[in-house]
C-alpha cells in the first residue's frame, strides 16, 4: 500500500512539473508574440507615457487647455509637417530600394495620402482659429525635431531605422489624440476635429500594420542596426515631448 501511494505522489509530482514546464513555454511563446517595437515600448514605459500623455494632451483632455497654446502648437505643427512629407517620400525610397516586399511600399504611401489631406486640413482650421500660418516662425524645439528628421533622410541611414522613426512619429500621435476622445475624456467641442485627424480607428490600424512592417525589418536586423533603431525611437519620443513642450505659453 505504501509503495502504491509513493508510486502516485511520485506521478502527481511528474505531472506538475510538466504542467509548469508547458506553462512557462507558453509564456516564453507570449513574450516572442510581443515583437521587438512593444518590447522597447514597454523597456522605456516613463518616456513613452511622457510622450503619449504630455501635460498638453492631459490638458486638451480634460478640457483645460489654454487655446492659445493649442494655437502656437497649431502653427508649429503646420511647419513640421511640411518637413515630415520629404521625410516620409524618403523612407518610400529607401523602401523601394532595399525591399522585396512591395507591401511596405504601399503601407508607406497610404501613409503619405493622408499627408496630402493634412496639409489642407492645417491651412482650413488655421483660418477657424485666426492663426496666419505664412507668419508662423518655427521655435527651437521645432527647428531641432525638423533637422532630426532631415538628417534621417541621408542614405546613410538605413531603411529599418528610417522605417522606425516613422512609426514612432506617428504612433506618438496616434496614442495622444486617441486619449483625447475616449469615453470619459472631457475634449472640449471645437478641437474634437484636431483629436480625430489623427486618433481615429483608421489611422490607429493603420500605425499598426506600420508597426507589423518595422518589427518584420528588426527581427531580420543586425544587433548593430537594431541598436540604431532603438536610439532613434528614443531621440523621437524626446523630441515629441520637447514638441509639446513648446506649445505651452510662455516656453
Ligand atoms: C510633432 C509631430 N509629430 C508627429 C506628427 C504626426 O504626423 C505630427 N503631425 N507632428
Amino acid at each position: 500500500m505504501l509503495h502504491e501511494r509513493e508510486e502516485e505522489e511520485e506521478e502527481e509530482e511528474m505531472d506538475k512539473q510538466q504542467q509548469q514546464q508547458q506553462e512557462s513555454r507558453s509564456s516564453s511563446n507570449k513574450k516572442v508574440d510581443l515583437g521587438v517595437i512593444a518590447t522597447w515600448v514597454k523597456k522605456h514605459a516613463s518616456l513613452y507615457e511622457a510622450a503619449t500623455r504630455h501635460p498638453f494632451i492631459e490638458s486638451i483632455r480634460n478640457g483645460t487647455v489654454d487655446l492659445s497654446s493649442f494655437r502656437r502648437w497649431l502653427g508649429q505643427d503646420n511647419i513640421f509637417v511640411r518637413a515630415f512629407v520629404p521625410f516620409a517620400a524618403s523612407v518610400l525610397v529607401k523602401a523601394c530600394n532595399e525591399t522585396d516586399d512591395s507591401s511596405d511600399m504601399e503601407v508607406i504611401l497610404g501613409g503619405m495620402a493622408a499627408l496630402n489631406d493634412e496639409l489642407a486640413w492645417f491651412k482650413k482650421e488655421a483660418s477657424k482659429w485666426g492663426v496666419t500660418l505664412s507668419a508662423i516662425v518655427p521655435l527651437a524645439a521645432n527647428v531641432g525635431y525638423c533637422s532630426f528628421l532631415k538628417s534621417l533622410m541621408s542614405s546613410e541611414v538605413e531603411y529599418t531605422v528610417a522605417l522606425t522613426a516613422f512609426w514612432a512619429i506617428e504612433a506618438v500621435y496616434q496614442d495622444s489624440f486617441a486619449y483625447c476622445l475616449e469615453e470619459g475624456a472631457e475634449t472640449l467641442e471645437e478641437l474634437k476635429e484636431t483629436c480625430y485627424r489623427w486618433g481615429n480607428d483608421d489611422f490607429g490600424e493603420w500605425c499598426c500594420t506600420l508597426e507589423e512592417r518595422a518589427n518584420r525589418r528588426l527581427q531580420m536586423a543586425s544587433e548593430d542596426v537594431r541598436k540604431k533603431a532603438e536610439a532613434v525611437l528614443l531621440r523621437v519620443l524626446e523630441l515629441e515631448v520637447e514638441f509639446w513642450d513648446m506649445s505651452r505659453v510662455g516656453i
